[in-house]
Order: C-alpha cells, then structure tokens, then sequence
C-alpha cells in the first residue's frame, strides 16, 4: 500500500446533548490536523462518512468543515455512505485519490447522531438502509436480522448463549478502561448471561448485552502519500485495505458464513504478506455479540462451527493470543454509524504507536480491522502497522 495515516482525532462516544454534525466535524477535523501538524490550506481532498439517512435534518454535512476554517473553502469535499461501513468508506476513498495521484494529504472523518431521535425509528431507518423487504418482515430494527442470524447459527452449530455473554462480559471489561467508550463499566459474565429486568430479550437469542450502543460521536484520520508522511513526526502505513461487497438480500447466501467477511480478510492477508497469526490485535465489527462469534471463524480463527472455542479458551482477550477489540468494541464503546469504521483506525493507529493508554496491547505493532455495512454486504480489511 501507498498511504499513511499521519495524524487523528476521536470525541468521546455517548449521547453527546448540545454537540451537532456541524460540532462535531469542525472539532474532529481542527485536532487531527493539529495531531498531524498541518493546517487545514495542506488538505487536498475531505471525505467525511455520514450515514444520517434521517438520525438528524442535516444530510449534506460535506461542505460543514468550512465552519471550522475558511481554509477548507474551495477544497473538494465529499460525503461518502455504506451503511454501518460508511467511516472505512470514507478512508477508502482517501486511499483511492493518493494512489491516483489526486491528492497527497486527504482529511477522512466519520461522523453520527443519532440519540435526537427515539430508539424504535433509530432501528426503523437502519433498517431502510440496509436490508430488503424479500428477506421477509422483521421486527426489532437491525438486532432483529441479528436474531434471525443468531437463531440460524444456533440451530446449525447448538445454543452459544454461553459464548456470546462471554464476547459481550470481554468487550465491556475492555471499554471499562477506554476513556472515549460510551459505556465504560465492567458489565460482568453473569450480568451479560442472564435475562433480567436489566438485561432482557431484545431479538431472538439476543440480550440486551448483546447488542452495541446507540451513540453519537466522530472521528478523524489525516492520510498521506508515503513521501509525505516520510517526513512528519508520526506515520502509520496501510500493509492492505480491502472492501469486499456481497449480495444484499440475506436469501441468497448462507448468512451464517459472513464469505463477505472471509474474502475481505483473505485478500488482505495475501496482498500484505501475512497471515493472521502475526497481527498483534484486531477491531472487529461486533454491532451484535453473534457477528463478532461469526467473525472468528470468517477471519480463519477458528474452523467453522467452532468460533465459541476463541473466547472459552481466552485467545481473543487483551493478553491472548490474538487479542479482538480491546477497545471495547461497537459493544462498549459505542456505534454511531459513520463514525465506527474512522474510530477502528484511530485506535489501531494508537495501538500500534503504542499510544493507546490504558487499552494499550502490550508491544503491538500489526493491528486488524474489519469494518461491515449491512449483514456482511459492504466488508472492509485493514491492517495497519508504523511506517518506522
Ligand atoms: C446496519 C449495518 O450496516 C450493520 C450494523 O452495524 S447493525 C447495528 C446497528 N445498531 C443497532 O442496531 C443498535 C442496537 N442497539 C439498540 O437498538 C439499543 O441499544 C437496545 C434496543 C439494545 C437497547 O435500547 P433500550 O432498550 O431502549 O435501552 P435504553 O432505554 O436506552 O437503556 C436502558 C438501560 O440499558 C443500558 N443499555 C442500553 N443499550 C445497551 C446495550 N446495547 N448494551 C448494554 N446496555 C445497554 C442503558 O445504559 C440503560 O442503563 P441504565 O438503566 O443503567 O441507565
């Protein structure tokens, strides 16, 4: 690969009352170009990940970095959308105009709100964006299709109620500690494994616990050529940056299989050179306690059918084998839509700068990332390591 991340930004995640697109693009972009010593006259080309599609009345965000500098006045700038996949959308994009020589210093943001609108038309519009009717009715918004997936899982492979409270009682111990996460409380095992007033049924098999946040929030990343990023203070290179899409309608494939995961992950591995055991961590896209499961097994972690064997044997902790989201994840850090693939980069960047704090994971120096929009439709692989 071609480009470097060379500077970023991330807001906290939550429910971020009195912040607005607008706030929140204009903060996001002013401190990563501050973290990348630039000013916003050195930014060639702006991509900014937005999905809205009704979770605010603003869905031309594009030009509103322009309220954070007249400097950004005249550049072009682009909103960028693939469902959950949209803030990976926006990084490609970067990528894409480096490697044709387009632009050499490309601002990527990644940005949602989505807490100004009630829980139950949250589910309603990711719903619209994202799955088709033929797949029949489904009630419960996006952990409705889930369910479905969960319960299809489980009839092929026995009850991993088990595995999923263990996924979710790991992601909310990580997030305990990330000071940008949403939730930050150690949730524990027998919380996330027990139907309660607290944590009762949402969809199917799924729990509440196992289900990622509504969240507002944005993230910021600052790419550059390689002879650009040669010569500033910090520099992350891509070793890949796949996207895979599949079919939308769930009816044509097996759901269970996320292939549009596992080809993501394959062509990432071969065009970088490695394999899965020489990355040190991954941020994978656990909008459900199932798909980070299925994701085990997508990525070659396990065989099929066996991806429990990963969290009941500890490899997918902060100190095993390979760790998986040990910054809490979509599950405690949060999921404003736009924002979350932008944010999985911001935090392997960090890792492998060994600048993640408190999640930091200990010597990383190859981080993973799987980004995906939709049930497994849009897939984006990347895997980061430091330039020097
Ligand atoms: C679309 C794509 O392209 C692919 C994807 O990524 S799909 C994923 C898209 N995102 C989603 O579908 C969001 C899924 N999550 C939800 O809809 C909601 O969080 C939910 C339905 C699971 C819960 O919402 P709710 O029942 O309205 O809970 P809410 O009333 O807000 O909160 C009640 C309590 O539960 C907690 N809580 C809420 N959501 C929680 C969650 N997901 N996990 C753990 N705790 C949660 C709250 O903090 C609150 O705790 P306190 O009582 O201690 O304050």
């Amino acid at each position: 690969m071609t480009a470097c991340i060379v500077g970023w930004a991330h807001t906290k995640f939550g429910r971020l009352e009195g912040e607005t697109l607008e706030s929140l693009i204009v903060r996001v972009a002013a401190d990563a170009l501050a973290d990348a010593g630039l000013s916003p006259a050195d930014i060639d080309a702006i991509y900014i990940g937005n999905m809205n599609a009704g979770f605010v009345r603003q869905e031309f965000p594009s030009s509103l970095v322009m309220q954070g500098s007249d400097l950004f006045r005249f550049k072009p700038s682009t909103r960028v959308e693939n469902a959950c996949a949209t803030g990976s959308a926006a990084i490609h994009q970067g990528l894409n105009a480096i490697a044709a020589r387009k632009a050499r210093r490309v601002l990527a943001i990644g940005v949602e709100k989505m807490t100004e609108i009630a829980g139950a038309a949250v589910g309603d519009i990711l719903i619209r964006a994202s799955y088709l009717p033929e797949d029949g009715e489904v009630e419960g918004g996006f952990a409705g299709v889930f369910g479905r997936i969960t319960q299809a899982y489980f009839q092929k492979h026995g009850d991993q109620s088990d595995a999923l409270a263990r996924i979710a009682a790991k992601n909310h111990r990580n997030g305990a500690v990330n000071p940008l996460a949403q939730m930050q409380k150690d949730l524990g095992y027998d919380f996330c494994r027990t139907i309660s007033d607290k944590n009762p049924l949402v969809a199917g098999p799924l729990k509440r616990t196992d289900c990622s946040l509504v969240s507002d929030g944005a993230a910021a990343v600052v790419l550059a050529d390689i002879d650009t990023a040669l010569a500033m203070s910090k520099a992350v290179v891509f070793r890949a940056a796949e996207q895979v899409n599949d079919f939308l309608p769930m009816s044509k494939r097996d759901i269970t299989l996320f292939e549009g995961c596992e080809v993501a992950w394959k062509k990432a591995l071969a065009s970088s050179g490695l394999t899965l055991a020489d990355l040190d961590l991954v941020e994978t896209h656990d909008c459900f306690t199932s798909a980070e499961l299925l994701e085990y097994e997508a990525m070659g972690l396990t065989a099929r059918g066996d991806g429990a064997r990963a969290i009941h044997e500890g490899w997918t902790e902060k100190d095993g084998r390979l760790p998986i989201n040990p910054s809490g994840g979509l599950k405690s850090k949060g999921h404003p839509i736009g924002a979350t693939g932008v944010s999985m980069h911001v935090l392997a960047a960090q890792q492998v700068t060994g600048t993640a704090g408190g999640i930091q994971v200990k010597d990383a120096k190859l981080a993973g990332i799987f980004n995906m929009g939709g049930a497994c439709v849009a897939n984006y692989v990347s895997i980061l390591e430091p330039l020097r």
